[in-house]
């Protein structure tokens, strides 16, 4: 049986890495956009606050189960810094280009470049939920000064892997979703789901 369910994200590099991520899996997947779900509020201050807040938004307005992703990249120098704010770390409106900037310029004094991206997946069968699945990823790397690569979104075209010398924009799209803090995320929920 195929379950249907709504992803609770606007952002198209997510959306793609989770079409990529959940098609040999059975599910019948929609964008919240499919459905005018507006974008939800982020208030707070954990990762999976966040992603319940966005599950729980999107299936209110759906009626289906849906999938949220709270992620960010947290760099050790700055105290964890952009962690939950990495979309909008430098302000209104969301720029990855203006995102990155401040963030090299902040880490210029630093001599610490390390840092891991985090993701945390909550997936609600329906708005009232009360037993949300919850799975969480973590992938380590630093944090270059000159971008290398074309591929994925966000902060991935300054974020070194040190084991390959590769950033993650210069992975293919298989090759982040095997290591990606996404992908392991989505392996350890759909092990939940079973
Ligand atoms: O809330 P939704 O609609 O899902 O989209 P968003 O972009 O606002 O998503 P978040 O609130 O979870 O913020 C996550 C930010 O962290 C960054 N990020 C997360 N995963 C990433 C990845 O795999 N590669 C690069 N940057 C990533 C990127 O800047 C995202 O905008
Ligand atoms: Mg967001």
């Amino acid at each position: 049986m195929t379950t249907k369910l709504v992803l609770a994200s606007n952002n198209a590099g997510k959306l793609k890495e989770f079409g990529q991520l959940l098609a040999p899996l059975g599910f019948e997947v929609h964008a919240q956009r499919e459905f005018n779900v507006p974008e939800a509020e982020e208030p707070h201050p954990t990762f999976v606050e966040n992603a319940l807040a966005k599950a729980r938004h999107a299936a209110r307005l759906t009626g289906l189960p849906a999938l949220a992703d709270d992620s960010g990249v947290c760099v050790n120098a700055l105290g964890g810094a952009p962690g939950v704010h990495s979309a909008r770390y430098a302000g209104e409106p969301k720029s990855d280009e203006r995102n990155n900037r401040k963030l090299v310029d902040d880490l210029a004094a630093h001599g610490d470049k390390s840092a891991y991206y985090y993701c945390v997946l909550v997936f609600v069968r329906h708005a009232e939920d009360p037993q949300p699945l919850i799975a969480e990823g973590r992938w380590d790397g630093e944090i270059i000064a000159e971008p290398r690569g074309e591929g994925g979104f966000g902060y991935d075209p300054y974020f070194l892997l040190p084991a390959s010398g590769k950033t993650v924009a210069e992975l293919d799209a298989d090759e982040k979703n095997r290591l990606s803090h996404r992908g392991q995320a989505l392996r350890a929920l759909v092990e939940k789901l079973k």
